[in-house]
């Protein structure tokens, strides 16, 4: 565990939902000092007076997002749109920060497809092989001495979590996966635009971009290298009529006969600080979650059909972006892995 002197931190993009639930959770960390947070609207104006449940905790000042003004910051969070961190990761690399990028700029690894997806083309693709998807419970050790770390998307985490121990041991066929998953409006981010009104969302349900989410790829791409096999996935996303929270529901149809898949789930993730198998016959909340960083799984095998459903949920602003990115950087910074991300969910 470390100690000593705190590590020094910058968060370009302060103003946004992620990027001020990094600075609820840093602001509690006992081994950062938050160094840097910047904004280009709010610039000059105090992090408390926009946000004054911070009031007494963080004492910064929004700066503009100019490199210079994240020298001598040990590692650098993006909490910005897609785009963003791709333009000013290399020159913060070469200065020896460390980035963690919460948007998707370095979590596929091919640029083309990257491309197609985000409809712009790569500013450094050269760099996409080395970045090391962040997903702890896959890659905790290429985590700990990575230079820059591609922080997963919120649906691609409680995706992957959910099928991991069914895909690592190759019990169901990996060619019919069906994920029917549903996100709070906060996974939108905090941007004034008509879809996102509560006149629109707030007694409505629907799906949304069924003919392809660029989660797509994100999730084939973690779920190709857990089952060494190619995978075909149907992914439907949903908005749900609530703020925060991720609700997973995976069906996979089983190879053979499984055997005791809530043992294999319970054994998987035994030593998981932050993945929880609830007991049999459960079914999680995203209530449970609320602001803390578990994700909380139940596994369900079928008589009738045979078929394995799992749920899995998350925060997707804590376990699906900033809570994830800070359990990053204390893998990265050799801090106990939980260091301040004990909060507990909220309830009710
Ligand atoms: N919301 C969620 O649940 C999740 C979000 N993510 C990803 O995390 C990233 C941030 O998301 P979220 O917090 O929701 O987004 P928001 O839209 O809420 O916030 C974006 C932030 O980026 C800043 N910003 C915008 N443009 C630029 C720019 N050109 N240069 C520097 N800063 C800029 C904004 O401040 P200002 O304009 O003042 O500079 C603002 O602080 C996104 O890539 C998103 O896809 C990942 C997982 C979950
Ligand atoms: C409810 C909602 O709109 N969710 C967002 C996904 C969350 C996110 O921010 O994803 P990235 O980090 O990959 O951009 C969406 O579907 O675009």
């Amino acid at each position: 565990m470390r100690s000593g002197k705190p590590i020094e931190v910058g968060i370009i993009g302060g103003t946004g939902y992620t990027g001020v639930e990094l600075l609820r959770l840093l602001a509690l960390h006992p081994g950062v000092r938050i160094r840097t947070v910047t904004s280009r609207t709010d610039a000059g104006k105090a992090v408390a007076d926009l946000y004054p449940n911070l009031r007494g905790h963080v004492d910064a000042v929004f700066t503009d997002p100019e490199v210079e003004n994240l020298s001598g910051c040990d590692v650098v969070f993006f909490a910005t749109p897609n785009g963003i961190a791709m333009q000013s990761a290399p020159v913060l690399l070469e200065k020896g920060i460390v980035v963690i990028d919460l948007s998707a700029d370095f979590r596929l690894k091919d640029a083309d497809e990257w491309a197609h997806w985000y409809g712009q083309a790569h500013a450094c693709p050269e760099l996409l092989s080395e970045a090391v998807y962040g997903l702890p419970e896959v890659r905790r050790d290429a985590i700990r001495s990575a230079r820059l770390i591609a922080n997963p998307g919120c649906y691609p985490t409680a995706v992957q979590l959910g099928l991991l121990p069914l895909l690592e041991n190759r019990l169901v066929a990996a060619d019919r996966l069906i994920a029917d998953v549903k996100s709070g409006v906060s996974g939108a981010g905090r941007k004034a635009e008509v879809p996102l009104l509560m006149s629109e969302t707030g007694e409505s349900f629907k799906a949304y971009a069924v003919a392809g989410h660029r989660h797509w790829p994100e999730i084939v791409q973690g779920l190709v290298e857990m089952a060494g096999e190619p995978v075909g996935l149907t992914f439907v996303p949903h908005l749900l009529p609530m703020i925060r929270g991720i609700h997973a529901t995976l069906y996979a149809v089983p190879i053979d006969e499984p055997g005791d898949i809530q043992r294999l789930y319970e054994e998987r993730y035994r030593d998981e600080p932050f993945v929880d198998v609830l007991p049999p016959g459960s079914h999680p909340d995203t209530r449970n979650v609320r602001g803390s960083n578990r994700c909380q799984i139940a596994v369900f095998e079928l008589r009738g059909s045979g078929q394995i459903v799992v749920l899995a949920v998350i925060d997707n602003l804590v376990k699906g972006a900033a809570g994830q990115a800070v359990q990053n950087m204390n893998l990265r910074f050799g801090f106990e892995e939980t260091t301040g991300l004990q909060a507990i969910g909220l309830y009710p």
